[in-house]
């Protein structure tokens, strides 16, 4: 695959399949000369580490729940760490002690006589709400549907309004695929190394809570023996995609960018985009309302211009183009095959640009190579049919971006960037509250500022997911719900503080 020749440097951490877990930690042991009970202990470290730091880390009651695998291990880590004089612990066992994982019998003798022991078959299954719950029954070994004992303690759990931990997986979830049966519903998931590739899967919102990837010190160049073509793009990664102005940068150097959409009724769209590329750096923007009388447009900030002439487009004056936002879809089809006839630099496409590539997929071939989709779910269906599931839909979308040579970015939670070359880039940041009207048309104007700005499509697309949801995540702090379109835009001068990108 072409990402292979990609130097270490520029790659992101890898998300590898759980069934290469055990020989990604059997690598990284015999590489650093380390123990699979030293390994187990750094999980249990960090796991308490973050623990420690939480509010409700002054509970006094905590039970743990251990399985008969390495999962289970590191509860018993966890449960020794966690033990002091103000604090009761509980480990209940799923299975004798003599069928656990060599690992678990170590760490088993490991625990102090204070922490209290029983089987699961002689557990009274009590527990008050004010206690903690750790998930340590099954992790990346879940192989098959959950038995009568588990089904029964999970499903007990989930009754329960504890505060809920789940270590490296909520058992009872496959790492890979989406979840068929029943499985322990956490508040918080804390996972290690690497998210599992499930655990960024809409379909198992509920059950993960929040998600922390915590470091149990595996380097990333023995993650990326085993890294298959996935990949989790993180804070530390985005500055080395950006690209730097010195003091003689004039305004060309920043790009001139023309926004095509805005139907009547719908202007708002291109205003948020063109807004939104202008705090994101472009030296010109220029709005192309499809309205009947584009100079009688007013934008919403001044530095916005228009581009009403009526004698058609001249894209070699431009930088980077978008189409969609707000387009709507009463366009003629040789308009807009006229339009890509034109154009010939990559171009980002979205919402209704979308969709009329979904009413004329004929089309989709003439898309400019690198050219960059934005659609949601709802629009990804549209152009490409019903998926039974997420993975089904993140396979899709790497089949289009392959076959068609474009990037395309399926947002969301977690959005996917699938690039040309087969790579599945899955976001870290952002939140829920940026499901708001307007939040896509800002985004749009982001990547589109970057390509203006001589990004390449790829550090464009990346730059442009990851610096949205970063913009989110700032402006929802003092806005949580009330959060508008508007907020993600205002807080976009602040991500380049925070990432230290000037
Ligand atoms: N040294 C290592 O390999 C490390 C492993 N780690 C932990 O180890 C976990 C993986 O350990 P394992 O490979 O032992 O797997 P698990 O502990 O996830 O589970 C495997 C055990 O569960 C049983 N099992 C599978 N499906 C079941 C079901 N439906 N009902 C009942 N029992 C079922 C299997 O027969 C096996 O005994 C990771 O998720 C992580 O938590 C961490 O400690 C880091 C280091
Ligand atoms: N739960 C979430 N977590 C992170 N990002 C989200 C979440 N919900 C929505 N988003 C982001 O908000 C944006 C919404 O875009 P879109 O659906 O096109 O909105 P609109 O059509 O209103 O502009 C996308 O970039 C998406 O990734
Ligand atoms: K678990």
């Amino acid at each position: 695959m072409i990402y292979k020749n990609l130097l270490l440097t520029e790659m992101m951490l890898p998300i590898i399949a759980g069934d290469d877990v055990k020989k990604l930690d059997d690598f990284h042991m015999q590489s650093e000369g380390i123990s699979s009970v030293q390994l187990m202990e750094r999980a249990g470290k960090s796991f308490v580490a973050w623990y420690e730091d939480q509010s409700f880390s002054s509970v006094i009651k905590i039970y743990v729940f251990v399985g008969s695998g390495n999962n289970g291990g590191d509860g018993l880590v966890i449960a020794r760490l966690l033990q002091n004089d103000q604090r009761a612990i509980h480990v209940v066992c799923m299975e004798p002690i003599e069928n656990c994982s060599e690992d678990f019998i170590f760490n088993f003798s490991r625990l102090p006589d204070s922490v209290e022991v029983v089987q699961y078959t002689d557990w009274p299954k009590e527990i008050k709400d004010d206690s903690v719950i750790v998930d340590a029954v099954l992790g990346v070994g879940v192989n098959r549907p959950l038995n009568k004992n588990y089904a029964e303690l999970i499903s007990f759990l989930n009754t329960l309004s504890a505060i809920k931990l789940a270590v490296d997986l909520p058992s009872g979830l496959p790492a890979d695929h989406t979840s068929v049966g029943l499985v322990f519903q956490a508040d918080f998931t804390l996972t290690f190394q690497f998210p599992k590739l499930s655990l960024l899967f809409p379909e198992h919102a509920e059950i993960i809570g929040k998600l922390v990837v915590l470091d149990i010190g595996i380097s990333e160049s023995s993650i990326h023996r085993f890294s298959q073509n996935r990949f989790y793009l993180r804070e530390i990664d985005i500055k080395k995609h950006h690209k730097y102005f010195h003091r003689f940068s004039h305004k060309g150097d920043f790009g001139k960018v023309l926004l095509i959409g805005g139907a009547l009724g719908k202007t708002g769209a291109i205003n948020l985009a063109g807004h939104a590329a202008l705090r994101t750096g472009s030296g010109l923007v220029l709005l192309a309302p499809q309205i009947p009388d584009p100079y009688k447009f007013r934008p919403i900030v001044p530095e916005l211009m228009v581009f009403g002439e009526k004698g058609g487009f001249c894209f070699e004056e431009f930088d980077s183009v978008a189409i969609g936002p707000g387009m709507g879809l009463d366009v003629n089809f040789s308009w807009f095959r006229g339009l890509l006839d034109q154009v010939n630099l990559p171009i980002v496409l979205d919402a209704d640009g979308i969709n009329l590539l979904s009413k004329f997929p004929e089309l989709i071939d003439q898309l400019p190579v690198n050219s960059i989709l934005t659609p949601h779910f709802k629009e990804f269906e549209r152009l490409v049919g019903k998926s039974s599931d997420h993975l089904e839909r993140i396979q899709r979308a790497t089949d289009f971006a392959t076959k068609y040579n474009i990037i395309l970015i399926l947002k969301g939670a977690h959005t996917l960037i699938a690039m040309p070359d087969g790579r599945q880039i899955f976001n870290s940041s952002g939140n829920q509250y940026m499901a708001t009207a307007g939040s896509g048309d800002v985004l749009t104007g982001m990547i589109a500022s970057f390509l203006g700005q001589k990004y390449s499509p790829e550090n464009a697309a990346i730059c442009g997911v990851f610096h949205h949801g970063m913009a989110g995540e700032i402006a929802s702090q003092s806005k949580y719900r009330g959060m508008i379109a508007s907020d993600i835009i205002n807080a976009i001068p602040e991500t380049f503080v925070q990432l230290e990108v000037l």
